[in-house]
């Protein structure tokens, strides 16, 4: 069990814990229509590429719960109209694409009950997301827990508060800690958003796993110092068919440090994550995110936090940068297939053919279950 929830469904009652307020306070948001589902996706308050698709899925079906169609064709237009909208929430994790895609197929296949068999389909990802996450952590530490040393580092938050729980990423390190295979996890900030400082360091403290927070640009540093640091383990928000992957800005310098340094980088996701219908990661669509995420910083002051119990958390922004700087902030990079070692799923580690640069994610992985 998770000592974080990241998204509570309990039918027709969907919260989602408000990833904006954290590490300070654990608050839960209530959706009940897909205008707040989408505003929790926008504004960050839920994030990480496979909850992103799972609020979106529960935020429509606590809004389906709440009405009554005049028959199943109202109910099909009406969700698949929903679906369209919830999409324009995030452009770069392909799992919200994916996801809509499939429910839309459930309506489009119910011969009755459409709507209850909308909330059905949603509900099942939600478990199923789970179930992923805990085979991806199975996998991912048979494979690297054969390998040489006994610390990894990571990026961004990857955990129970990305996903609908345990985690993708975050939820390996957590399976090799339990198995004794780890003596240590090295994380980085992953400025500009902090991700890995506000959130993954929230979720390591929860589990009591040993852990060092590194600045992003610490990593090469941290490699040549640290031979026990076996590999890098990231997550992923769209991987193509090749295996090129988008994830966090700044997985792309990480996975060039690694190579230098003669270092696994291994990519973890549910197989959710894999674009098929992108040969490549050249089409993948970047999201763009405000410069003043770069120019500012922003985050809570003592007085801030001090003042939660009464007024609720006032989030502090402190000018850095010259008024009109120009800055160039997108939220996700490219790392070229070449550069990653394996891509672990739920259903088991892709590796490359002897020689191979890139990856075929189209058949089954090479050490699948048996
Ligand atoms: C488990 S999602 C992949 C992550 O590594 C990461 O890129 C991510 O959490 C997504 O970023 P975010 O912008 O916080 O939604």
């Amino acid at each position: 069990m998770d000592c974080l929830q990241a998204i509570k469904w309990e039918r027709p009652r969907l919260a989602i814990l408000n990833q904006l307020l954290l590490p300070h306070r654990r608050e839960y948001v209530e959706i009940t229509t897909c205008e707040q589902a989408h505003h929790a996706i926008a504004s960050m308050q839920t994030r990480g590429a496979p909850a992103i698709a799972i609020v979106a899925a529960l935020g429509l079906a606590a809004e389906v719960c709440g009405m009554a169609f005049a028959g199943d064709a109202e109910a099909r237009a009406h969700i698949r109209q929903r679906l369209a909208y919830l999409q324009t929430s995030r452009p770069t994790a392909v799992n919200l694409f994916e996801a809509a895609g499939r429910l839309a197929a459930v309506v489009d296949a119910a011969e009755s009950d459409v709507a209850a068999a909308y909330v059905a389909a949603a509900e099942r990802m939600l478990e199923a997301d789970v179930a992923d996450n805990r085979a991806i952590g199975r996998w991912g530490s048979e494979y690297l827990g054969a390998l040489a040393g006994d610390k990894v580092l990571t990026h961004c938050n990857t955990g129970a508060l990305a996903t609908a729980g345990h985690g993708t990423a975050l939820g390996i390190v957590r399976d090799m800690w339990r198995a004794g295979q780890l003596a240590r996890v090295f994380f980085t900030e992953t400025r500009p958003y902090n991700q890995g400082a506000r959130l993954t360091a929230f979720e390591l403290a929860c589990e009591a796993i040993p852990a060092t927070l590194v600045c992003d640009s610490a990593v090469s540093a941290l490699l040549r110092a640290d031979p026990a640091v076996k590999a890098v383990v990231v997550g992923a928000d769209r991987v193509a068919a090749n295996g090129d992957t988008a994830n966090k800005i700044g997985t792309y310098q990480l996975a060039i440090a690694a190579r230098f340094h003669g270092r696994a980088f291994v990519v973890a996701a549910p197989s959710t994550s894999i674009d098929l219908a992108l040969r490549d990661g050249a089409g993948i669509t970047i999201e763009q995110r405000a410069p003043d995420e770069i120019t500012a910083a922003s985050g809570f002051t003592r007085a801030s936090v001090d003042a939660a119990a009464a007024a609720g958390l006032v989030r502090e922004t402190l000018q850095i940068a010259p008024a009109g700087t120009d800055a160039w902030n997108p939220s996700f990079d490219v790392t070229p297939a070449a550069l990653i070692t394996a891509i672990v799923t739920e259903r088991g580690v892709y590796v490359k053919a002897p020689g191979a640069d890139v990856f075929d994610l189209s058949v089954a992985p090479k050490l699948a279950p048996a």
